[in-house]
């Protein structure tokens, strides 16, 4: 057993507006270790999202030449524009044992699970309470025009339908009691045999200990 902790990938899903980048913010505030795949996109700026923390904000030029340098560990076309999660900063905040959070859709979510990194992979799907509560998150959160609310909310059961590829499956209603199920899952998935370090060292030391009983 390898002695150094590799971290997990832990990806969470949704429908658009279902409320993942907020579970997501909330757990990067609960972890201050856990370290955020920010993703480059071709999609322009929210009002409110900076360049390098919420996205790489590119040019489609420069995104489909970070795809043709294998720089992308995944990359998808998203409601008109494309995404992707570059493969350094991954690499290296799991060589160095940190756990590393994606929002990321179904198709993103299938390549990780499908790359040289699937063994490390936590996936979970955020589904809304109604397809009318999703609407009206998607009209509250007042940052998409009509027309690209309506594209969201066609593609929302394409989205929905890939539900059961996913380890747990949330549904976010009330926005603390999914957190704490979120938590819950991150917690019981750190204590999993293969991502405690040492444990091997230290059943050896309890069997040295027990060995030597009189
Ligand atoms: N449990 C909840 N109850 C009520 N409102 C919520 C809940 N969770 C999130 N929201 C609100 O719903 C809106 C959409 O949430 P959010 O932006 O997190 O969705 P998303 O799944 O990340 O969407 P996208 O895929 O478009 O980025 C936001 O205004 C957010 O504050
Ligand atoms: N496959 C990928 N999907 C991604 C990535 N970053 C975000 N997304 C997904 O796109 C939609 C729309 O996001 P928005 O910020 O424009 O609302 C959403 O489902 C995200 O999860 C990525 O790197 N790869």
């Amino acid at each position: 057993m390898n002695s150094t902790r590799r971290g997990l990938l832990i990806i969470l899903s949704s429908p658009s507006g279902a409320g993942k980048t907020t579970l997501a913010r909330k757990l990067m505030d609960w972890d201050e270790t856990l370290s955020f795949s920010v993703s480059a996109t071709t999609r322009k700026p929210r009002p409110g999202e900076e360049d390098g923390v919420h996205y790489h904000f590119v040019s489609e030029a420069a995104f489909k030449k970070m795809v043709a340098d294998g720089a992308m560990l995944e990359h998808a076309h998203v409601f008109g524009n494309f995404y992707g999660s570059p493969m350094a900063p991954v690499k290296e905040a799991i060589d160095a044992g940190r756990d590393v959070l994606f929002d990321v859709d179904w198709q993103g979510a299938e390549q990780i699970k499908h790359s040289a990194l699937r063994d490390h992979v936590l996936s979970v799907f955020v589904l809304p309470p109604s397809i009318t509560e999703l609407r009206r998150r998607l009209v509250s959160r007042g940052q998409d025009a009509a027309d690209v609310i309506q594209k969201r909310m066609q593609k929302s059961w394409d989205e929905i339908s890939h539900w059961h590829g996913y380890d747990y499956v949330l549904v976010n209603d009330d926005l603390d009691v999914t957190f704490e199920k979120l938590k819950t899952i991150v917690i019981a998935e750190r204590l999993r045999q293969a991502q405690q370090p040492g444990l091997f060292d230290f059943i050896r030391g309890l069997q040295s200990e027990f060995e030597d009983l009189e």
